[in-house]
């Protein structure tokens, strides 16, 4: 658990950050969002001590961070950015273990543990494990960035635009590769991001931020159906109720009923393709099936009321 207290930068007299009291819970992906500016990753960096507070309390499962060696901080907290700073000189797998190989690790434990990160964000070990940085893409230099974060199995991790370099496909695969990895590990996350589909989608909760100041903080549903202000909703766009259902499961949101005369869909579409064949077929209900077999049926306010299913 990472708890903001009442934490405030200034740089000279311009406040980057002011007043930012939230708590992220631990196993939590916590997203920080907002316009260029607004003071997210200043507030990501007050965490591991990069940016020293200018006031206010970090504290780390309880401990006030001013009090631990920045280099305990670090060890404990795990830090991907977007041009991931790999070591030019080591191997994908030597810079895969730089944490590891910090703490003691033994050789054969480390040696395991690279080949299963690179296995997970998709990077074959056999290929790329003695590769240098150089001659990787950038997407695939992120996916590295990404491993190396996760070695040492850190329960505090920071990411900064982690998924930014990648083409689309490739990123919405890295995003739930990463989430499943994640949950697996209870890792708990902040990170920052442009990207309002991707803080909706990934985030258990999210922190929208404008001007240095905290503006609202909640799940990705209180934030679109409930939005503290107007510029929550013009932030998130007028259609982000819809835009939030794309890649969810049409299963989360099947009930039981009766099937009868409804339009067909299968389970493999989302929820909010399930959606435009509602609207299409002009229908307020539809029957969901597995492959041929009945599942139960989706309703228009199912899909409306609530963006998003656990
Ligand atoms: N080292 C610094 N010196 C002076 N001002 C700074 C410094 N770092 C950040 N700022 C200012 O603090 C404010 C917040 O910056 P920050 O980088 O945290 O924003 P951000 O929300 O992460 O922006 P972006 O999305 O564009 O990366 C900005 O006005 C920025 O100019």
């Amino acid at each position: 658990m990472i708890e903001l207290q009442g934490v405030e930068k200034r740089y000279g007299n311009a406040p980057a950050v002011e007043d930012l009291t939230l708590t992220f819970p631990e196993g939590a992906l916590c997203a920080l969002l907002g316009p260029s500016g607004c003071g997210k990753t200043t507030t990501l960096r007050m965490i591991n001590r990069l940016v020293e507070p200018s006031g206010g309390r970090v504290l780390l499962a309880g401990e006030d961070t001013r009090a631990l060696r920045p280099e305990v901080l670090r060890r404990r907290i795990g830090y991907v950015i977007q041009h991931v700073g790999l070591f030019p000189h080591l191997t994908v797998a030597q810079n895969v273990a730089t944490v590891p190989d910090l703490l003691g690790w033994d050789r054969q434990r480390t040696a395991a543990r690279v080949d299963e990160l690179l296995d997970l964000v998709g990077l074959d070990p056999g290929t790329y494990r003695d590769q240098r940085p150089a001659q990787l893409s950038g997407g695939q230099a992120q996916r590295v960035g990404v491993a190396r974060a996760l070695a040492a199995d850190p329960p505090v991790l920071l990411m900064d635009e982690p998924f930014g370099a990648l083409d689309p496909l490739a990123r919405e695969w890295l995003q739930l590769a990463f989430r499943d990895i994640q949950r697996r590990l209870g890792t708990t996350v902040v990170m920052v991001t442009h990207d309002i589909d991707e803080a909706l989608r990934l985030g258990d909760l999210v922190a929208l931020m404008r001007g240095g100041r905290l503006v609202q903080f909640g799940s990705p549903d209180d934030l679109v159906l409930r939005p503290a202000d107007p510029f929550v909703r013009q932030f998130l766009g007028e259609d982000a109720p819809l835009r939030q259902l794309a890649g969810q499961p049409l299963s989360a949101f099947v009930s039981p009923g009766d099937p009868a005369g409804l339009p067909v869909v299968d389970a493999s579409l989302d929820a909010r393709e399930a959606l435009g064949v509602l609207l299409r077929e002009g229908a307020d209900a539809l029957a969901v099936q597995d492959g041929g077999a009945p599942l139960g049926v989706v309703r228009w306010h199912d899909l409306r009321g609530s963006g998003r299913r656990p």
